[in-house]
């Protein structure tokens, strides 16, 4: 699990060892070191590169000049741009006094300009304008300047190197949004412990690799974080592997009401992600069409009623099927007396835009909205938003999301967010893009209703928010549906498994004095077209690169 703590509990942890005199900056300024060195060498050469850091007026700034003092030693040509007037002062001066080259770009007409006119020069740019210390978005000069290196960038994605601080200046720390200019990052080497706004997105998407710098805050162990990803290790802890004397009620039953007349795919979809999970037995119950085709499609769904271990309520209903959506109506009170877990997806979504005729939902009803039913579902209980602001701040509204219904909340999308009323927020960016396709929401929801229907009786027997539990199982359906869609496309199956192929050194057309690394190019892996069957097909795959 990569955990990632709020910036306060950061600072909390960091007093006790700044006040036993830990020199942290220095521990944190030798690391980045080590990280700019390593990704110079995995490009070419480190001695005779040219670094420029851009340092702002904080302990963030002062990790790179101190980081600038080891690079210089090491060979490198480094420069210091200043964007604020009041710089670390005991960094300025061993910056100084290593030989690295200090330009006070504020005192140019235009600090952007002149930053832009440096950074050109330079194959490995360091972001060190904020870290947690950032209040807010970015404000001028240093928006200037940041914005500048960016549109510049754009132009030449694969150079330079981008190094950021702790964080890419400017994100939210907290909650991982982007409300204003931010230099995207190839690598963020993070200070302690990973911060929030590296895993969730947008912000997660302009960290590049993120590198973790132990600095022994031991306090940070014992406090639960404030947002986490999990990874292939978690999945084997929380998968449901049958004993030798388990049978198929004890390894869990999903009662399955999904599809309708107009969209019965839904129903075999879901049905298909369900069975390949592992469960006991999955109950079908819906109109003949849907049930005729579930049955033929696998015939070892039972489409009579009986007993059920967990539900999934709504796939392939739409909201005009009034007879229909009755019929999730009494399933979803039966399964909340009942107090067996329930995923609501699509059509028992709308189940919830009014609250007077149910009551408040405990942590083991798990909602999958994507970006548009999240926002008509907010927007319904009282809280008017709109799909980009859902999209802009994922986070902040599937936690609203939760404490509004009491639900955990499963927010779909390029990195799926999994909220409950409290605990940590879960982030996981483990598919492709070619996940994004009719019918894959289908899949995920059997997925996860076949891992709550095993762990149904204990959920069904503890305390009404499953002790966080609803909400670990559903980041690991994420998991798992976004690795098969990964093999199902021909992607490797782990999303971002480390440094991109770079290899030799050539010079920046244009660029004198470049003498950073520049990728030897290749085209990146882009896998191809999946359906969402092919998804649930590939299950048995990604299950295999987990639990092996
Ligand atoms: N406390 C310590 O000794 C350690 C701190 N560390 C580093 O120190 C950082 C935190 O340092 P600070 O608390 O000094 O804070 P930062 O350096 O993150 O930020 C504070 C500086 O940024 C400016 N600033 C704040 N919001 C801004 C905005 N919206 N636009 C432009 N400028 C803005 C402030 O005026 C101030 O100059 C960490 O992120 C980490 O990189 C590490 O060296 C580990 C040890
Ligand atoms: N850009 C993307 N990258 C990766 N996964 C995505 C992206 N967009 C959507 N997804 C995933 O694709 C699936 C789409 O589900 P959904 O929108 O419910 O489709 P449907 O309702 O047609 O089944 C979800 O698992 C979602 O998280
Ligand atoms: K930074």
């Amino acid at each position: 699990m990569i955990r990632a703590h709020h910036a306060a509990a950061v600072r909390a942890a960091e007093e006790p060892l700044l006040a036993a005199g830990e020199p942290l900056m220095a521990s944190a300024a030798f690391a980045l070191a080590t990280h700019v060195v390593a990704e110079l060498r995995a490009r070419g050469r480190v001695a005779g590169s040219v670094v420029l850091l851009v340092v702002g007026g904080g302990n963030n700034g002062g990790d790179a000049l101190f980081a600038g003092t080891h690079l210089v030693r090491r060979g490198c040509q480094v420069h210091a741009a200043l964007v604020s007037g009041d710089v670390h002062p005991q960094g300025l001066a061993a910056a100084r006094a290593a030989g690295v080259v200090v330009h006070r770009v504020l005192d140019d007409a235009d600090p952007a300009a002149a930053v832009l006119a440096l950074a050109r020069r330079c194959g490995v740019w360091v972001d060190a304008v904020t870290g947690i210390g950032a209040r807010g978005p970015l404000r001028d000069p240093a928006a200037a300047v940041v914005a500048a290196l960016a549109q510049e960038r754009a132009g030449w994605p694969q150079e330079p190197v981008v190094v950021a601080v702790d964080v890419p200046s400017g994100i939210g720390v907290d909650d991982g949004t982007v409300e204003g200019p931010v230099l995207p990052a190839d690598v963020t080497v993070t200070m302690g412990t990973a911060k929030p706004g590296l895993l969730l997105p947008p912000a997660s998407g302009l960290a590049g690799r993120v590198e973790v710098v132990e600095l022994g805050l031991d306090a940070l162990a014992a406090e639960p974080p404030a947002a986490c990803s999990l990874t292939a290790a978690d999945v084997a802890d929380l998968w449901p592997v049958p004993g030798p004397d388990d049978h198929k009620y004890t390894r869990g039953v999903l009662g399955l009401a999904a599809g309708s007349q107009a969209y019965p795919g839904a129903a075999a979809l879901a049905a298909a992600g369900a069975l390949r999970t592992g469960l006991g037995m999955v109950r079908y119950l819906g109109p003949e069409v849907p049930a005729a085709l579930v049955r033929t499609r696998h015939p070892e769904v039972v489409t009579v009623p009986g007993r059920v271990q967990a539900w999934v309520l709504g796939s392939g209903v739409g909201p005009e099927d009034a007879a229909r959506t009755h019929e999730l109506y009494e399933h979803l009170r039966a399964a909340l007396d009942a107090r067996q877990p329930v995923v609501l997806d699509a059509g028992a979504l709308t189940l919830l835009h009014e609250d007077d005729h149910l009551p408040d939902l405990p942590a083991t009803a798990v909602l999958t909205p994507h970006a548009g039913e999240l926002a008509a579902l907010l927007t319904a209980r009282g809280e008017e938003t709109g799909r980009e602001e859902v999209t802009a701040a994922p986070a902040r509204h599937a936690r609203l999301a939760a404490e509004i219904t009491g639900a955990t909340v499963l927010l779909k999308g390029p990195t799926t967010v999994v909220a409950a009323p409290d605990g940590p927020l879960y982030a996981q960016h483990d598919a492709t893009p070619w996940l994004a396709t009719a019918g894959a929401g289908d899949v995920l929801a059997g997925v996860l209703g076949a891992l709550l229907a095993a762990y149904g009786d204990l959920l069904a027997a503890g305390t009404a928010d499953g002790g966080g539990l609803p909400a670990s199982i559903a980041a690991v359906a994420a998991l798992v549906d976004g690795r098969a869609a990964r093999l199902a496309a021909g992607l490797p199956p782990e999303a971002r498994a480390g440094v991109p192929s770079w290899t030799g050194v050539r010079g920046r057309s244009g660029a004198p004095g470049w003498t950073g690394p520049v990728p030897a190019g290749g085209p990146a892996l882009t896998g191809v077209p999946i359906a969402a069957g092919d998804v649930a097909a590939a299950l048995p795959a990604a299950l295999r690169t987990v639990l092996a």
